[in-house]
């Protein structure tokens, strides 16, 4: 195990805050005048992956302080614990091991003293055999016709990661498979859903690591209804229901049968699941191979990760300095941008990802921490977010660093797009660093008592993260990059970054109230606001 040390109990802690108050009174672009290599001195690449964390608000001395930090905290012994299989998510008693997932079958990781690998292969063996005959069209509906839809209902960690990367990889989308996804239980979810596909064709993948959640059962509990109003006999859900889960038993008594269930185990988390069953959506949406390619990609970003010293590994970099603002700048929230269009869920994925892991009060040692955690993680596609929210970020009172991240290759090079789209990315920091002088504005003509609303402070920092291509590989390499930057930052806060105990509240509540629905009666048990509006609902839904 690592130590449990508060970081503000650590001398570099002390050292930063002190040098904070120095780094506050420099702007980014004099220190780029000072150092103008500065991009080789704060960049590295790691294949087709290129961090460029040059215009940030940080030198050398920052750079060397934050990593005495993370040595101060234990991170050197936090990381090998964590590929060790040690259960450092204490909470639950369980290993995190989603490196596991995306091992070779000659790897080692141990959970409770096995070895995990050999599981880990078996399910990727039975998802490859399924991928095979569901594409080479053996597998067949119970009319006799191979399956075309695929129908992913989960939510949270079961939906967020497969939802994010088959849309980040529609170019390689499996001709003849249409994917869909229902999380809500919102009956609009999947009644709009169900009206894009025929129950002769269409595969469920009921993906649950619990097998309990209520959003998921219901809806699985609807399709399973939908299926046999047209089916009408039991026999063929086997057919056209496949479980993706860690609860067999549960699974059995849904009546889905056991040869039809991808397992996974406890050792995984559900925001760090999409390697595992839960990325059967993915292997049938994309073709196995391809989602083996997004698993070789996360397994070269762990070895970069666990093998690199900590000023050449972007994960720990990312971390340092985002922490470096939520610390010692006060940033509330951090957005990240990415300059492709397919990447248009990847914030929304890495939302959970932060939130759920290191959205923590307590640390370690049961006490309240006293410094901030976790930030407000949220983002859009550039440019459409040039034309919403980028004002904020240029001129707003807030600091929001900003991860912006795009492709050197599109996948639909049409005309001049590509050079356009990136032409604002490579704008955009620039201006966000530079910002623009009232000399400037005087220089442009613009009249003097516009210029206070002209001008832009600048100095706001943002890592640009450039790659090739999305290929499956890269993107397996920039979500696991992502991963181990929430587990860096849990490390330092000193806080459990695996369970999600804030998730449990909402559910049991949510179980109290849901009976004194059912019925007509004036409600009086809660609140006067609470019951205020179960009271008007109630009566609305009389009338
Ligand atoms: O996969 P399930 O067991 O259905 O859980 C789905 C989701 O449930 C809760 O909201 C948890 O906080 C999430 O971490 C989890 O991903």
């Amino acid at each position: 195990m690592f130590p449990k040390i508060a970081p503000t109990d650590t001398q570099a802690w002390q050292q930063l805050a002190t040098h904070a108050q120095r780094m506050k009174q420099l702007h980014i672009k004099d220190l780029f005048a000072q150092t103008p290599d500065r991009f080789q001195q704060f960049s590295l690449s790691e294949g087709d992956v290129l961090l460029d964390y040059s215009k940030n608000i940080i030198t050398e001395e920052t750079m060397a302080l934050l990593q005495q930090l993370a040595n101060e905290c234990g991170l050197p012994q936090a990381i090998e614990a964590m590929f060790g299989g040690e259960a450092i998510n204490h909470t639950e008693n369980r290993s995190v091991l989603h490196v596991a997932l995306r091992s070779n079958p000659t790897d080692t990781f141990t959970a409770q003293g096995e070895n995990v690998v050999p599981q880990v292969h078996a399910v990727l063996q039975q998802m490859e055999a399924f991928c095979q005959r569901i594409h080479s069209g053996e597998w067949k509906g119970y009319t006799g016709k191979p399956i075309k839809y695929i129908v992913n209902i989960g939510i949270g960690g079961s939906d967020l990661g497969p939802v994010m990367v088959t849309e980040a990889l529609k170019p390689y989308w499996v001709p003849g498979i249409q994917t869909y996804f229902v999380s809500n239980i919102d009956g609009t979810h999947m009644a709009e859903t169900l009206k894009k596909v025929t129950p002769d064709e269409t595969l469920f993948l009921v993906a649950s690591k619990t097998f309990t959640t209520q959003e998921t059962m219901t809806n699985a509990h609807t399709a399973r209804s939908w299926f046999l109003e047209h089916a009408k006999d039991e026999a063929f859900v086997a057919k056209h229901f496949a479980a993706l889960s860690t609860n067999e038993k549960a699974v059995t008594a849904f009546g889905i049968h056991p040869s039809n269930m991808f397992a996974f185990w406890d050792w995984v988390g559900g925001r760090y699941s999409l390697w595992s069953a839960i990325g059967l959506s993915i292997a049938l949406t994309i073709g196995y191979n391809n989602f083996a390619q997004l698993l070789q990609g996360a397994r070269s970003m762990d070895q970069h990760f666990r093998n690199s010293s900590f000023d050449k590994n972007m994960p720990v970099l990312l971390a340092l300095i985002g922490l470096w603002y939520t610390n010692f700048f006060d940033a509330a929230s951090e957005a990240i941008l990415p300059y492709d269009q397919y990447l248009h869920r990847f914030a929304a994925y890495f939302q959970q990802g932060n939130m759920e892991s290191n959205g923590k009060t307590t640390d370690r040692n049961g006490n309240r921490v006293t410094y901030s955690t976790g930030p407000i993680i949220w983002g859009e596609p550039g440019t459409n977010g040039q034309h919403a929210f980028y004002q904020l970020i240029h001129q707003g009172t807030q600091l929001i660093p900003c991860d912006f991240i795009a492709p050197a290759i599109s996948h639909n090079p049409i005309g001049d797009h590509h050079e356009k789209l990136l032409s604002n990315f490579f704008a955009q920091t620039e201006a966000l660093m530079n910002g623009k002088t009232a000399e400037a504005c005087a220089a442009e003509n613009v009249p003097a008592e516009l210029i206070p609303f002209k001008v832009f402070e600048g100095n706001k920092p943002t890592n640009s993260i450039l790659v090739k291509q999305i290929t499956p590989f890269v993107l397996g390499q920039l979500i696991a990059m992502y991963e181990h930057k929430i587990f860096v930052q849990g490390v330092i806060w000193n806080i459990y970054s695996f369970d999600q105990w804030g998730v449990e509240l909402g559910k049991q509540l949510a179980n109290k109230i849901l009976p004194e629905l059912k019925d007509a009666n004036s409600i009086n048990s809660h609140d006067s606001s609470t019951n205020g509006l179960i009271n008007a609902f109630k009566n609305w839904r009389k009338g």
